[in-house]
């Protein structure tokens, strides 16, 4: 890596303004998967054995500038004192008068969580403003937070402006080991997306049509591609205004002689919950007032097959609502190919898809758990993430 890191700075007794991934998924105001917050500890306790005043910043969700109750970093900043061992502070805003005023009361070795930072409207605007008052905090700014660095906000691009920047343990990690996988991939080369962020990650195939052998389309994200394959999807995720979009891709990598997948068949409900109807319908036929939440046996065993010949996997997206019990059934058959494809490379990314690979109990099985979805994605396309390319040059 051409970045500084850590490493080659001095941050004993600094204010250190570290940047990290806690969007973790929650349910009911409890952490259901805590892989984010494990994976940001080597740096977290790097700077607090080195003597750094330890200030975390993150974004929960998508508050959208607004307070919203439910994803206050508190729950976070109360598991990571437990995991530390030690107390750990939290703010209930993210910069200004109170959190200074924090911030002067701390020993070096402490640590103290700001409010998620997407409470304030600046900060996916990546106002300057905004990335002032973050580095008005501290003396030094320290990028970990692999699985953002895609996003060109406040507190992950703006802020390294005004201080001297330099990359986490984990952002260098991800780096090193997505870059080597990517470099010369083995093939056949496949990747999976799925989940649930269709207008965030439709783009992102676009590029991967150069790179791969085969592209496999799951989750929510498939429904738009079935769509444009002229068949009805009934309630299930539709981005109408990308369908056009799903043709050209098609189109692509049929002239590109990319192997591309779809389910073929689905898991339909009548409601989004382990209780529902449902029933397994082949793909030209989801009843109109019915919703895919999963793929069926036979795409199931079709992406296994897939998966069992590759030498190389990018994983990111869920298959299936896995969350609910009725609908894990492909996203584990998926889990299940990897883990068992012992000469295959098998990358995994995202925070819900690391969420269910723990969940399944294969993450041991998996090559390389990584912290970024969208970001991993990018990276894996070729593109530069703005949150690394912002950090200091060695
Ligand atoms: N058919 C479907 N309909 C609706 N939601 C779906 C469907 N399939 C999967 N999902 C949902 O997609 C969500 C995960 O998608 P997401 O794009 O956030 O993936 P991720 O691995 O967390 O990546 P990132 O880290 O970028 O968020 C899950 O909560 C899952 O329930
Ligand atoms: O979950 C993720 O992929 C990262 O935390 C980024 O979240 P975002 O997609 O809401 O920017
Ligand atoms: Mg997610």
């Amino acid at each position: 890596m051409n970045k500084k890191s850590i490493k080659d700075v001095d941050v004993k007794g600094k204010r250190v303004f570290c940047r990290v991934d806690f969007n973790v998924p929650m349910s009911e105001g409890k952490i259901t998967d805590e892989t984010r917050i494990q994976a940001a500890l080597p740096t977290i306790k790097y700077l607090v054995e080195g003597g750094a005043k330890v200030i975390l910043a993150s974004h929960l969700g998508r508050p959208k500038g607004e307070v919203v109750e439910e994803l206050r970093l508190t729950p976070v900043a109360e598991r990571l004192s437990e995991i530390l061992g030690k107390n750990v502070a939290k703010a209930d805003e993210a910069y200004g008068e109170n959190v200074q005023s924090k911030i002067s009361e701390m020993a070096d070795g402490d640590v103290l969580v700001l409010e998620n930072v997407r409470f304030y409207a600046g900060e996916t605007k990546n106002d300057p403003e905004l990335a002032k008052e973050f580095a008005a905090l501290a003396d030094l700014y320290v990028n970990d937070a692999f699985g953002a660095a895609h996003r060109a906000h406040a507190s992950t691009e703006g802020v390294a402006k005004h201080l001297p920047s330099v990359a986490g343990l984990l952002m260098e990690k991800e780096l090193e080991v997505l870059g080597k996988a990517l470099l010369t991939p083995e093939r056949p080369f496949t990747a999976i997306i799925g989940g649930a962020k269709v207008k965030d990650k439709i783009g992102v195939i676009d590029n991967l049509l150069d790179k791969v052998d085969n592209l496999i389309i799951g989750g929510g994200l498939a429904y738009t591609f079935v769509k444009a394959q002229g068949h009805e999807v009934g309630k299930s995720l539709l981005e109408e205004d990308k369908i056009d979009l799903a043709k050209q891709f098609m189109k692509k990598a049929e002239e590109k002689g990319v192997n591309f997948l779809m389910p073929v068949d689905v898991v339909v409900a009548d409601d989004f919950s382990n209780d529902a109807n449902t029933k397994e319908v082949d793909i030209e036929s989801i009843p109109s007032d019915w919703e895919a939440l999963d793929i069926g046996p036979k795409t199931r065993e079709l992406f296994q097959a897939t998966i069992k010949d590759s030498k190389l996997v990018i994983w990111n997206g869920p298959m299936g609502v896995f969350e609910l019990d009725t609908f894990a059934n492909g996203t584990k058959a998926v889990a299940e190919a990897l883990a068992d494809a012992a000469d295959t490379y098998s990358v995994i990314g995202g925070g819900d898809s690391a969420a269910a690979v723990e969940k399944f109990g294969y993450a041991d099985k998996m090559s390389h758990i990584s912290t970024g979805g969208g970001a991993s994605l990018e990276f894996m396309e070729g593109k530069e993430l703005p949150g690394v390319t912002a950090l200091n040059d060695k």
